[in-house]
């Protein structure tokens, strides 16, 4: 029996609310046993960009990245997030050790082909280096990892962390059971946007499809749970999407919507 390994993922809105944030990373570091955090970040950098006069574009929830915006990623994710994730988790007792998808090699992609929309400098994901993902977390190390990955050519990509944590999810499946985490600002999938309270407990394909064509189910929400699903059918074993205050609970399936196919 494989041991257990948690990804997970942690969001934007969160990551933006000091207080929210350390009481997510004190609970993260208590979680038993190998884990790996991966981080977005895109409220703060859209805030960034803006003090900096660079305007955001987003499409279907990706980030349209030229070459300034790729600088504020950069700077923003690999650097400011990043770094003060990490030293917030060392003062928990937690041996975090931040990287990009470039560090250590350990997630590569190739620049989105130009098809009718040019996203710039976004990376779809090639390969992840799960053996020395691996080596991290035999050497004690909590991987902190940015949404950020890099190509055979050299580039630094901007890369959608749902997306990073679902494929580090899979590619580690390998030789973990694992489970992945999307914590956000919510208590989970709500049947009601309207209503906090009315998470749905289990969601499968043919609900998903329901909500989703009664609209109930939208914006960031779908890339997230078309990501969760992907990684179900590519040997996951558990899939949770839940408030960044239950990511403890969540561990013994308490909280939040249990994703199954
Ligand atoms: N049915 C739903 N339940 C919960 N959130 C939903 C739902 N439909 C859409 N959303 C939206 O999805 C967002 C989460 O996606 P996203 O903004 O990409 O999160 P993150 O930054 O955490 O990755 C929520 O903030 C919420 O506005
Ligand atoms: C290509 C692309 O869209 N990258 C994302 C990476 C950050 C992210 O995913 O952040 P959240 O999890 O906070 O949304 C972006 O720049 O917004």
């Amino acid at each position: 029996m494989s041991q257990a390994l948690y990804i997970i993922k942690i969001g934007g809105n969160v990551i933006d609310n000091p207080a929210a944030c350390s009481r997510f990373l004190s609970d993260f570091a208590k979680l038993d046993g190998h884990k790996i955090l991966v981080h977005g970040g895109g409220k703060i950098a859209t805030q960034i960009a803006a003090d900096l006069q660079i305007e955001t574009q987003m499409v279907e929830g990706r980030r349209i990245t030229d070459k300034p915006m790729l600088d504020v990623v950069t700077m923003v994710y690999g650097g400011l997030v990043n770094k003060n994730l990490v030293a917030q988790l060392q003062a928990s007792n937690c041996n975090a050790i931040g990287l990009t998808g470039a560090d250590g090699g350990i997630i590569r992609s190739v620049k989105r082909p130009v098809k009718n929309i040019d996203y710039g400098f976004v990376g779809d994901i090639e390969a992840v280096n799960n053996a020395q993902i691996d080596a991290l977390l035999n050497s004690g190390l909590v991987p902190v990892i940015a949404p950020l990955t890099y190509s055979s050519e050299g580039l630094l990509l901007n890369t959608n962390a749902d997306t990073m944590a679902s494929a580090t999810a899979v590619a580690m499946s390998a030789d973990y059971n694992v489970n992945l985490v999307y914590c956000f600002e919510k208590k989970g999938v709500l049947s009601d946007p309207e209503d906090d309270d009315a998470v749905i407990s289990t969601l499968n394909p043919e609900s998903y499809a329901n909500y989703k064509s009664a609209g109930v189910i939208n914006k960031g929400m779908i890339p997230k749970l078309d990501n969760a699903f992907d990684a179900l059918h590519h040997g996951v074993r558990n899939v949770i999407i839940c408030h960044a205050h239950d990511v403890l609970a969540s561990a013994n399936g308490s909280a939040g919507t249990l994703i199954t196919l």
